[in-house]
């Protein structure tokens, strides 16, 4: 049995973790590069928690800036199990208003600036991201969304965008006439790297917005996010803090394999590998390479 770790990575206005207990923060070297921001190590309710804002502190990262695969490494390195990511969005439906959290089990990766794979020449892998949220995990965020009181949705497909820019009209119009539910601009390729890292995923996407096509709203703009954003935040912390509660203390086995999305992804014959990248690899990938 494996102790259940749980990483939480902190979207826009969502820079700390009030409630996180035991604090220790911890700059974590990896050799993808630069994490976002040293992860504050701590427990809630006596469950180990691994925090980190991706954004950077202050803010200072826009979402083609982030580091997604340095902060994937060391979140596995930090021993995370089970990662569950705190996103704004806006809402490309009625039913889905501002305030609403949608338990996402879909994406769509529009994004096309991100390095969106640890694997590559002299080890190549391919996971399966046909499910790419681990299903236990919106299980266990529902029943702590409920307990709290918070509207939310179950299920919907996020679309991932390069940005920084907001999306035109005819973009957004195109994403809801797809019968996609919300936007983001971060949580691709962050959901991929995870599943190369069989580390189980599930976003939580908190709407803020209806984005451009709304004929009752107004286009998106950063100071309409920031207002809903602070409420968003508030309800998130109190959704992370009963999660983690009544969250099982070992890791419970992925039913869909995403902690053992590796088994039998690497497709590279042993002799051809390049060395300098399985060093790498270590900590996302070692559980298979070093068999
Ligand atoms: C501040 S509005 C746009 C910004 O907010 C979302 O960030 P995150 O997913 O980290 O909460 C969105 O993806 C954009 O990066
Ligand atoms: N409308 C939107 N588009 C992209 N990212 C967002 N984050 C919050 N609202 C957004």
């Amino acid at each position: 049995m494996t102790k259940a770790v749980l990483g939480i990575i902190g979207g826009s206005g969502i820079y700390d973790l009030p409630g996180l207990e035991n604090v220790r923060e911890e700059a974590i070297r990896s050799p993808w590069g630069e994490p976002s921001a040293p992860v504050r190590h701590g427990t809630i309710a006596g469950l180990p928690i691994v925090f980190l804002p991706r954004h950077g502190k202050g803010h200072a990262l826009s979402p083609s800036d982030i580091n997604y695969r340095a902060n994937i490494d060391a979140l596995k390195r930090a021993g995370v199990t089970d990662l569950i990511s705190l996103s704004a969005c806006g809402s490309f439906k009625e039913e889905l208003p501002p305030g609403t959290f949608v338990l996402v089990d879909q994406f769509v990766d529009r994004t096309h600036k991100r390095e969106s794979s640890f694997f590559g020449r002299g080890c190549v892998a391919h996971v399966s991201m046909a499910h790419p949220v681990s299903p236990r995990l919106p299980v266990h965020l529902a029943a702590a969304a409920e307990a709290e009181g918070i509207a939310f949705a179950q299920g919907g497909t996020y679309v991932c965008m390069e940005g920084p820019q907001f999306s035109s009209y005819a973009e957004s119009m195109t994403y809801k006439n797809l019968g996609y539910s919300v936007i983001g601009m971060t949580n691709m390729p962050e959901a991929k790297l995870a599943r190369e890292a069989e580390i189980c995923y599930a976003t939580v996407a908190m709407v803020t917005d209806f984005d451009c096509w709304h004929p009752g709203h107004d286009a998106v703009t950063v100071q309409d996010i920031i207002k809903v954003l602070t409420q968003n935040a508030d309800r998130a912390k109190g959704l992370v803090g009963r999660l983690a509660r009544d969250f099982p203390r070992e890791h419970e086995p992925c039913p869909i394999g995403s902690d053992r999305a590796l088994d039998t992804a690497v497709i590279t014959a042993p002799e051809a590998r390049d060395p300098e990248l399985l060093k790498t690899l270590d900590a996302v990938a070692g559980r298979v390479l070093r068999a």
